[in-house]
């Protein structure tokens, strides 16, 4: 094997060094090569669409033949007949969505077929072979034109910086082999853009590119530049529980759909978008993040939010009135309950009650039939005998129990006294000290003492901070209805959840799970959750962390870190603007200084602006204000997508969003001087990709300044 450029930085030097040639006429022999290996691979690609379109258009006329078979002999096909007919055209119909899927991915492969190379060589078997990597794999003639970047040799362009020895692991084993050649090739609209073999310097050039281009109203795929950190994590095949902690901007929500990616690609067969799930902080995100996956070839994932979860497990046992903003609300008192049940120590109670809940609930008294008598001890015993069965389930099972002995021992006149199991289970539920999962919910609140934290309005409506402990008794006071068809859960936000949040979620998705956030990012007093303590909330969850920031220039997150000095984010080497902190005078200067960033945003080109305030209700004043001069998207709760120009929201809604351009309105004493609201200013920050305005009204926060 001769290796094609051992130890080479990158692509000037090393061919220079080879070849006798000037570094022009090696640049110019890589783009020959590289040109003519595009055109073939193109050619390919267009031959099999050309194949793949003929293909789709003999499957429809087939598909309209079988129809029109169906009406013209609809009174002579017997049902045996009509239902193979269905059959088949449920078949076409598959093969017809299929070879459409085929297409589009082939259409977006003329577009950029590939983005990589690595040449390699497995030890013992000849000569480096060149792979190239691509979003899709693509196969003709017999061979493999185009790896998937999720194929075991792609690892090498992720893994190694530098040529030399290197090895991939194969569903056949480690593959040990020299890799001498690692080449990032840029393909915009089928053209060579650029061609550079990699070395950190060339790594780092590709990702500034990349970071560099406008935000789109959908989140990207980042296949070219998945960094080493990034794709440990993607490629992690560990079972059980993973929880991504990361800075803002570190690429966690990126990193967790290219994770699914990666999964539904290993686990193929086995696992399907079908069997994946995502709970997010609210629709505005999903839609933002729902075109990653089908970029990358998979059918989208389904989305949960917590309220949607939570109602579930509640079963309509209960209301449950809207979640309250500890920016917004002005309640002491509501604080100070959210603040208890945001707590570590108040999710570890429920789950102690939790397992006392049989004894606690249930007391077992004799039970006498007509001249028969079962005694306490005989129920005691058949109740306990169910442990990890939910209350009611167990006074089912006791009550056939019930019946079966009366019936198997009972003779003669005792006989007629044998109850029906209904009125057996009437009887055992008396022995219920709780009738309900709430009245179960207020002794435990009783035992504690906090039975001033509950607050229950009219019409059994709970507080949402009482829905998912609540939740926790409803499932073992009835059992719970689990999520068994999801294999997969993604949680993103982790630190929106509080611990008994994530208990709850845990208990009802048994499988799988990304879990991923920024417990640096928790924008409500009524959250204390740790990320120990959300790792705790998964079982042995096994934890990573990720202190680079992809999102801000270098100048944001100066910033950002002057703001929240503990959250300790690397900037990636990008340089922008510094960001403009403002003063204003009164509204109408904040207003004036909003349209001003509003105009120079329309002018540049660029995709996004979100103007952010710390509160959602001046949020939706001011966007009420700014729609008189300018059209905006009022970002809320109910919102359903995410759209390209300018955003009013308040940080919370925007949390997980990115901008090309960010205003921060009244970033002063007023709005952020607690700690909860260093953190709001710093999401708002980390928010802003390009550019960031920053306007106050008298003092500015005292964050500002670091
Ligand atoms: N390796 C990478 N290559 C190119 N872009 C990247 C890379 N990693 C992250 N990014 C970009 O950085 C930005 C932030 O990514 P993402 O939204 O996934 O981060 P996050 O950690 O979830 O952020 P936050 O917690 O602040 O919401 C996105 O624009 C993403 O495309």
């Amino acid at each position: 094997m001769v290796p094609a450029a051992r130890g080479a930085k990158g692509w000037k030097r090393k061919r220079k060094e080879e070849h006798p040639m000037s570094e022009r006429e090696g640049h110019d022999a890589v783009k020959a090569e590289e040109e003519a290996r595009l055109a073939e691979t193109l050619g390919l690609v267009r031959a099999a669409l050309g194949e793949a379109e003929a293909l789709h258009g003999r499957i429809e006329d087939g598909y309209r033949e079988a129809k029109r078979y169906q009406v013209a002999y609809r009174g002579e096909i017997d049902p045996a007949e009509a239902f193979q007919n269905e059959l088949a055209l449920a078949e076409v119909d598959r093969r017809a969505a299929q070879s459409h899927e085929a297409a589009a991915q082939l259409r977006k492969m003329l577009d950029a077929p590939y983005f990589a190379r690595v040449d390699f060589a497995a030890d013992g078997e000849g000569g480096p072979e060149a792979f190239y990597l691509g979003r899709f794999s693509f196969a003709a003639e017999g061979r493999t034109v185009v790896s998937d970047w999720r194929s075991p040799v792609a690892a090498l362009f992720y893994e190694h910086d530098e040529t030399g020895p290197a090895a991939y692991e194969a569903p056949s084993g480690r593959v040990e082999g020299f890799l001498s050649r690692k080449r990032q090739l840029g393909v915009e609209r089928g053209e060579l853009v650029y061609a550079a073999d990699s070395a950190s310097s060339v790594r780092d050039e590709v990702l500034a590119r990349e970071l560099g281009r406008d935000s789109d109203r959908k989140m990207r795929v980042i296949v070219a530049s998945i960094q080493a950190e990034q794709n440990r994590i993607i490629r992690d095949e560990e079972p059980g529980t993973l929880v991504i902690q990361g800075v803002a901007g570190s690429g966690k929500t990126s990193i967790a759909l290219h994770r699914v990616a990666y999964l539904l690609y290993r686990r193929r067969g086995e696992l399907s978008s079908r069997h994946v799930a995502l709970l997010s902080p609210n629709r505005v995100f999903a839609d933002y993040i729902a075109g990653v996956l089908p970029e990358l070839g998979e059918e989208p994932i389904e989305a949960f939010d917590l309220r949607g979860v939570v109602e579930r497990a509640l079963g309509g046992s209960v209301r449950v009135a809207p979640a309250r903003s500890s920016v917004d609300a002005v309640d002491e008192a509501w604080r100070e309950r959210a603040r208890l049940k945001g707590t570590a120590a108040f999710a570890d109670a429920v789950l102690a009650f939790l397992e006392q809940v049989p004894e606690t609930a249930f007391a077992a008294e004799d039970l006498t039939f007509g001249r028969r008598t079962l005694d306490a001890a005989w129920i005691d015993v058949r109740f306990r005998a169910h442990g990890g069965l939910a209350l009611e389930e167990r006074l089912d099972l006791v009550a056939a129990s019930v019946v079966y002995e009366l019936e198997s021992t009972s003779v003669g006149r005792d006989r007629h006294a044998v109850p029906t199991k209904r009125e057996a289970r009437r009887r055992l539920a008396g022995m219920l000290r709780a009738k309900d999962a709430l009245s179960l919910y207020r002794f435990f609140m009783a035992e504690h003492g906090w039975d001033g934290a509950l607050a229950i309005g009219s019409k059994r409506t709970v507080e949402w901070e009482d829905a998912a402990p609540l939740a926790l008794l409803q499932g073992a006071f009835s059992g719970f209805e689990r999520y068994d068809g999801v294999k997969h859960l993604v949680v993103d936000e982790m630190q929106d959840l509080t611990p008994v949040q994530h208990v709850l979620v845990a208990r009802l998705f048994r499988c799988g799970r990304t879990v991923l956030g920024d417990c640096c990012q928790v924008v409500d007093d009524g959250n204390s959750a740790t990320l120990e303590d959300v790792a705790r909330a998964y079982g042995a969850a096994r934890v990573v962390r990720l202190t680079r920031s992809y999102r801000s220039t270098s100048e944001i997150v100066a910033l950002a870190n002057r703001v929240k000095p503990a959250a300790g984010l690397e900037a990636v080497e990008r340089h922008g603007e510094e960001p403009r902190i403002v003063g204003c005078a009164d509204t109408a200067e904040v207003l004036a200084r909003t349209l001003e960033a509003v105009r120079a945003f329309r002018a540049s080109g660029r995709k996004t602006l979100g103007i952010l305030h710390a509160s959602d209700e001046l949020a939706a004043r001011y966007a009420e204000l700014l729609s008189r001069d300018v059209d905006v998207h009022l970002l809320t709760e109910r919102t359903e997508t995410f759209e390209e120009g300018v955003s009013v929201a308040s940080v919370k809604m925007a949390k997980g969003l990115e901008f090309d351009e960010v205003v921060v309105l009244d970033a002063d004493e007023r709005f952020f001087s607690t700690e909860l609201e260093r953190t709001l200013l710093y999401v708002a920050v980390t928010r802003a990709l390009h550019r960031l305005t920053v306007l106050h009204r008298g003092r500015p926060s005292r964050f500002l300044a670091g």
